[in-house]
């Protein structure tokens, strides 16, 4: 298997404005990455470009919420719900939440299962000060698509490996059920990295896919409005925002 390096990934202009775009540029110019490319590259982000995690999830956060405000702008989706795991994908949902926030959103986080670590608990007390409501408890779908005017998955990233656990059940289901344009971080929470979307079960379709340093393989299912891709780790360019 070749693991691509940053140097070995040819970015294109930031932004791929549609799925169908993103697999003609497929053959051309983005690689689309498997699952075990994409952890060597965060890896190699770590290692040897000595980036660190709290760097990566902040310019991870920041640019999803400047994503997010060019396709849906404050002034008509104002209310969104954060959907955070318990990973650095959920982390990535918090910055974002906090970043929203400074756009005049108005987020609400979902976070059942905090990460015991000082990043993790400063990134819930960032939202806290910014007067952001995080919650362990899910609201119904009545409540999402009432109360609600967009939803951010940052459910699962690149390392989710199906079938989704118990606790994470309720908000799949409600994710993949609502009304209300979802946006999903990176993966679309409870696909498959590689093959996509599950065959049985509750699966998200999501509106906007933001994927974050290089699309991965599960893009290739994605049949929504907007597909983003947030190169601002490796690219040399700064990032459209
Ligand atoms: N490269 C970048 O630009 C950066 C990407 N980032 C984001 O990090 C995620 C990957 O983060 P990681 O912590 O490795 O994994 P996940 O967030 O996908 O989740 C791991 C978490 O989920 C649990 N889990 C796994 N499978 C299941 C399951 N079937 N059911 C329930 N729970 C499951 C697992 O136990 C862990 O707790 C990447 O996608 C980006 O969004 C970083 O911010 C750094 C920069
Ligand atoms: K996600």
């Amino acid at each position: 298997i070749i693991i691509p390096t940053l140097s070995s990934i040819t970015c294109p202009a930031t932004k791929l404005p549609s799925a169908s775009v993103v697999r003609r540029m497929s053959s051309v110019a983005v690689r689309l990455l498997n699952q075990q490319e994409a952890v060597a590259l965060d890896q190699e982000l770590f290692t040897a470009y000595q980036f660190s995690v709290d760097q990566l999830m902040e310019l991870a956060g920041l640019s999803c919420a400047h994503a997010i405000a060019q396709k849906y702008p404050a002034s008509t989706h104002s209310k969104v719900l954060v959907a955070c795991g318990p990973g650095n994908n959920g982390g990535d949902g918090l910055v974002c939440a906090r970043h929203l926030r400074l756009l005049d959103y108005t987020p609400t986080v979902y976070y059942p299962k905090r990460t015991d670590k000082p990043l993790f608990d400063n990134l819930v007390r960032q939202c806290q000060m910014y007067d952001i409501v995080v919650s362990e408890e899910l609201p119904t779908l009545l409540e999402i698509d009432g109360e609600f005017q967009l939803v951010v998955d940052a459910v699962f990233g690149f390392s989710f490996k199906p079938p989704v656990r118990a606790l994470f059940l309720p908000v799949i289901e409600a994710l993949s059920r609502t009304k209300v344009p979802v946006v999903s971080v990176d993966i679309p929470s409870g696909w498959d990295v590689e093959a996509g979307p599950p065959t049985e079960g509750f699966a998200i379709a999501p509106q906007m896919l933001i994927s974050l340093t290089a699309p991965k393989l599960c893009a290739r299912s994605f049949r929504g409005r907007h597909h983003s891709c947030s190169t601002v780790t490796v690219c040399r360019s700064p990032p459209q925002l």
